[in-house]
Parts: structure tokens; C-alpha cells; sequence
């Protein structure tokens, strides 16, 4: 389980992260969404002891990161793929991270099984391709078989199938009991693995709720779509039971204030033949841009017309909702640089992680 409390990041006199509060839970997959720089990277990297909060706290299983024994076994960590030593191979990365926490060699040859990097594992780590990478902090997350698993945008960079791939696995993590806490700028992606979200704007908190009720709130009353032969009668039959009609074609009107049912059922009983009806569902990107948009720090300055029509002026923040409590061929490598690791996740590494390979006259493969 993972608290925030009053979790609080200001860098300057910007405030990054502002008062969070929430819980999330083991069992299932928990979506952590935002606009751009929103905090959510602030906030995972302040769980993981990579950020000191300026007030509050983040406990992981009601423990500060840097107070937990043995952390790699607690907490599962992925939030810079490209954060890898770009000399050694992926197979060497894993075996630095294992031998240094004790854990068996045998384990990184099942992560590595796991995240489908069989045949790149000897590969030098600097010729992955990014869904390489991913997949190669995937297993690093993985590899202390942890019970809460904190990943920053974990499907940036994978392919479809890739992206299928890791859905399956984050749910399967969860049904497992484990707490599985996500980033993700994919909202389609998101509504199909998550059930649960974090939702935060400018650093605050808009909605801690289920993925159907986040969405359920944001739809506001259905419309129900009609394609009629009659469309004249049956909308004037529609209004005379209560219904607000909207004509949008020659056979075509919207209808709200009644339910998909109570349209066909009065159809049905007038006898006025129709040929389409249905709900406009509402998706969760429509749901999370409605929420958001008061949040947005980086709006365009001109928003591009829809097919729909020009967007209009965008309406205040929403008050927060808090409803409820509730294996892939690998992509050709691109060019990647080293960049060093930052802070405290590494600050458990022996002093040089050559050393641990030598020691052990390991990782040749
Ligand atoms: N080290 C830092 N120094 C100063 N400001 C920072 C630092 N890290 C983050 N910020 C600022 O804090 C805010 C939150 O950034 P953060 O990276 O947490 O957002 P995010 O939600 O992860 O964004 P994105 O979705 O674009 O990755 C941003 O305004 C960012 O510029």
C-alpha cells in the first residue's frame, strides 16, 4: 500500500506537489494521470525517497522508502528507462541489482524471461530501443519480487503488441495482491488497465476514485442517439414525455433526459420503425480533459478545431471528486545516451558495480 499525506513539493517558489492526499491499494492497478507537469513524477519520485517532500509524507507500507530494510523486495521502481549504464549489457544490468541485494542469478534469468528480452539480454543496454529499455526496467522492478510496484510511464516506447503485453502483465501483478501504482499519458490504454485512479492537476488533487465512476461523473446526463425513418414524429413523441431533442440530420436527433430504453420502448409502442439508437458513451480522455482543463499548464494558445466544431473557452477547475474509496520482438535499437542516475535509488549500490561482476566472474553473457 502506498499513503500520501499532505504530501507537499515546492521547488523555489514553485509548488510542484500540493497537499496530496491519498491511499493507493493493493489488488488493482492503480492510474496515476495528469496534464504536463502535473507532479506525478514529483510525487513518485518523493515515494521513493529521490525527492524530500517540503511538508507531509509518502509511506510504502507505512514506511518512509529510506526506513524500509530491504527496499528492492518492498518496491518495485521504473521511472527513467534510459537511466541504465549504456556499457554493460542488460543481462549484466539485472546481475548488479541482484547480486548487490542478494538475490539469485536464477532470478534474473526468469525477469528477463519474463519481460521477453531473451534474445537482446547480451546486448549492450546503449543499443536498446527505448521499448527495450522499457521492458529492461521492467525487470528491474521486478526483480525483488516486490508487493508495490511504482512505475513512470512504463508503455512510453513500447509497440502494440508490446503495449497489450504490459497490460496483461500490470493486471495480472495486481490480481496477484500487489500494489501497482502507474503513470500513463494513454487514457485509452489506461481505461483498459486500470481500475482505480489518482488524478492531480497543477499539483493538487482532482479525483481519487474508480475508473467508472471518474468517467460516469464527467458524462453528466446521456444522450441517446436516434437514426429514424419517422425522426419527425418520434422526436415530437419524445418531447411530449419529457425529452429534450436535438435534431442533427434529416433522420437523425439526439435526445436527452430519457434513457436508451425509454426511447426504444416508446418507438416501439407508436410503431415508428427506427434504425439506430444508442448511447454516447463517454471515454475516459473525454472525461479526463473535461476535469483537467482548468489544470492545464501548458495549453496551446489557439486549440485546434474538432470535426465537431471549434472547442470552446475552457471553464473553471473542477472541485476535487473523491467518490470513491474504494512476450514481444524487440524493436530496432536507436541511439541512446548515458545519463547518470540520480540520488538515492542507486545510493544502495556497492561503491563500483564492475566490482560486484568481477567478484562473482559473472555477466559475460
Ligand atoms: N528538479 C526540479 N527543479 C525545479 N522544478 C521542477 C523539478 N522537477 C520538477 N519540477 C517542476 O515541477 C512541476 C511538476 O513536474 P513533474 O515532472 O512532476 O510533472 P509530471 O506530471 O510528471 O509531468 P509530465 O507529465 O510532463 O511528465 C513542473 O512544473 C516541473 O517543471
Amino acid at each position: 500500500m502506498i499513503e500520501a499525506y499532505g504530501l507537499t513539493k515546492l521547488f523555489g517558489r514553485r509548488v510542484a506537489v500540493d497537499d496530496l492526499t491519498f491511499t493507493v491499494r493493493p489488488g488493482v492497478v492503480t492510474g496515476f494521470l495528469g496534464p504536463n507537469g502535473a507532479g506525478k513524477s514529483t510525487t513518485m519520485r518523493m515515494a521513493v525517497g529521490l525527492d524530500h517532500p517540503t511538508m507531509g509524507g509518502v509511506t510504502i507500507n507505512g514506511v518512509v522508502y529510506e526506513d524500509l530494510p530491504a527496499p528492492i523486495c518492498e518496491v518495485g521502481v521504473l521511472l527513467e528507462a534510459r537511466a541504465i549504464h549504456t556499457g554493460r549489457t542488460g543481462y549484466q544490468h539485472l546481475l548488479v541489482a541482484a547480486r548487490s541485494h542478494g538475490i539469485p542469478r536464477r532470478r534474473v534469468d526468469e525477469v528477463i524471461g519474463l519481460v521477453g528480452l531473451d534474445r537482446v539480454a547480451g546486448q549492450r543496454a546503449g543499443t536498446y530501443s527505448l521499448g527495450m529499455a522499457q521492458r529492461l526496467g521492467l525487470a528491474a522492478a521486478l526483480l525483488g519480487d516486490p508487493g508495490v510496484l511504482i512505475l513512470d510511464e512504463p508503455v512510453n516506447g513500447l509497440d502494440p503488441a508490446g503495449i497489450r503485453w504490459i497490460r496483461d502483465l500490470l493486471r495480472a501483478l495486481a490480481a496477484e495482491g500487489r500494489t501497482v501504482f502507474v503513470s500513463s499519458h494513454l487514457l485509452s490504454e489506461m481505461a483498459l488497465t486500470a481500475g482505480h485512479l489518482v488524478v492531480i492537476g497543477r499539483g493538487r488533487l482532482i479525483a481519487d476514485t474508480s475508473v467508472d465512476e471518474f468517467v460516469r461523473a464527467a458524462a453528466g446526463e446521456e444522450v441517446v442517439r436516434v437514426r429514424s425513418p419517422r425522426a419527425h414524429e418520434l422526436a415530437d413523441l419524445l418531447r411530449g414525455q419529457g425529452g429534450r431533442v436535438t435534431v442533427t440530420g434529416t433522420d437523425t436527433f439526439d435526445v436527452s433526459g430519457l434513457t436508451c430504453a425509454q426511447v426504444g420502448d416508446a418507438a416501439c409502442a407508436a410503431g415508428l420503425a427506427v434504425h439506430g439508437l444508442g448511447g454516447q458513451a463517454t471515454s475516459l480522455e473525454d472525461a479526463f480533459v473535461g476535469l483537467t482543463r482548468g489544470a492545464v499548464e501548458f495549453a496551446p494558445d489557439r486549440p485546434v478545431a474538432s470535426p465537431g466544431g471549434p472547442a470552446g473557452p475552457a471553464p473553471p477547475a473542477p472541485a476535487p471528486a473523491r467518490t470513491g474509496q474504494p512476450a514481444v520482438p524487440p524493436a530496432a535499437p536507436d541511439d541512446s545516451a548515458w545519463r547518470p542516475p540520480d540520488g538515492a535509488g542507486w545510493a544502495r549500490m556497492p561503491a563500483s558495480a564492475d566490482d560486484v561482476l568481477d567478484s562473482h566472474g559473472e555477466g559475460q553473457r
